[in-house]
């Protein structure tokens, strides 16, 4: 009985695109799983290679026990087991309460440290087996869960490359991720995927806008939870729609003047413009955001 058999399923807790989620309990621990259906193998396939690749733990990504198919004699169904988180996605999280900016800058910075670990290359050294620099291609509020310490930990690793396999660069296949969350070179076409780097600055256009999702939150300023272009796009937009507002008009979400009265909501405002910049080239590096992130949290009350 492989590790599939072993799990009590609880209650069904998401349903993505890819599949369903359960909460379950396996050999005493909570655990989270999704369910893929036989059409969805190539997710499952590729979320589970990128987690086995070597060091990709981190407190930041969220944990992995393992992967499995069972099968009911025709439907055959493909598992994917990782830690449970009770306070489910950010996206949820920041739904249900508003947050100090102490609160703000520990998930900010915790999401850009598990971007930065993926983003990052380790060579092999002695007794290391080092990783590969990956980006995640599908960054925003659902695919980052809220840990009950109040860091976050990204998800959803199922449109992850890797930097050192060739990639398969049929154009539609460059056209992954959530259109709302699109970067304008992805939106007009212009992604260079031979190019490793241009899918880490994708990467990094989608982390400000979850940075503006998170600020937005934040006392005494805090406004409702609304999702970025909630008042320009309709909600599921298509392609065309994204690619007139980021990519023709160069839209971005609104900073609210109010932000320029605390310093650190003024910072908080700069990362992020600096994140979503229309040329890729001059985004910051995840790298730059989470030492930036990590000072900001440093000024603030208590020690980290
Ligand atoms: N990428 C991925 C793969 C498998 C499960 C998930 N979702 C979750 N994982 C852990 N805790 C959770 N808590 C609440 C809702 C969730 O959806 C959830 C994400």
């Amino acid at each position: 009985r492989t590790v599939g058999q072993h799990i009590t399923y609880k209650e069904r807790i998401g349903k993505g695109r890819f599949g369903a989620v359960w909460r379950g309990v396996w050999l005493d621990e909570d655990v989270a799983v999704k369910v893929f259906t036989s059409l969805e193998e190539t997710s499952w396939n590729q979320e589970t290679e990128i987690y086995n690749t070597g060091m990709l733990r981190h407190e930041n990504i969220l944990g992995y026990y393992a992967s499995d198919t069972v099968g009911m004699n025709s439907c055959t169904h493909n598992l994917l087991i990782v830690h449970y988180h009770e306070n489910g996605s950010l996206y949820d999280y920041l739904q249900c309460s508003d947050i100090d900016m102490e609160e703000m800058l520990i998930l900010a910075h915790s999401a850009s440290a598990g971007l930065a670990h993926l983003h990052t290359e380790i060579k092999e050294g002695t007794g290391r087996h080092g990783k590969p620099a990956i980006a995640h291609r599908d960054i925003k509020t659902k695919n980052i869960l809220v840990k009950s310490n109040g860091q976050c930990c990204i998800g959803d690793l199922g449109h992850a490359v890797r930097g050192d396999v060739k990639l398969d660069a049929a154009p539609e296949k460059l056209l992954v991720g959530t259109k709302r969350y699109m970067a304008p070179e992805v939106l007009n076409k212009e992604l260079k995927p031979d190019f490793f780097e241009s899918f880490k600055y994708v990467d990094v256009y989608a982390f400000g806008l979850v940075m503006w999702e998170i600020a937005r939150r934040a006392r005494p300023f805090a406004e409702e939870y609304r999702v970025p272009f909630w008042d320009v796009v309709q909600a599921d937009p298509s392609f065309e729609e994204m690619r007139q507002v980021v990519g023709v008009q160069q839209q971005r979400p609104p900073i609210p003047n109010k932000w320029s009265k605390e310093p650190l909501m003024c910072e908080t405002a700069k990362l992020m413009r600096e994140c979503w910049a229309q040329n890729p080239k001059v985004r910051l590096t995840i790298l730059r955001v989470k030492k930036n992130l990590y000072s900001m949290l440093k000024s603030t009350s208590r020690e980290h």
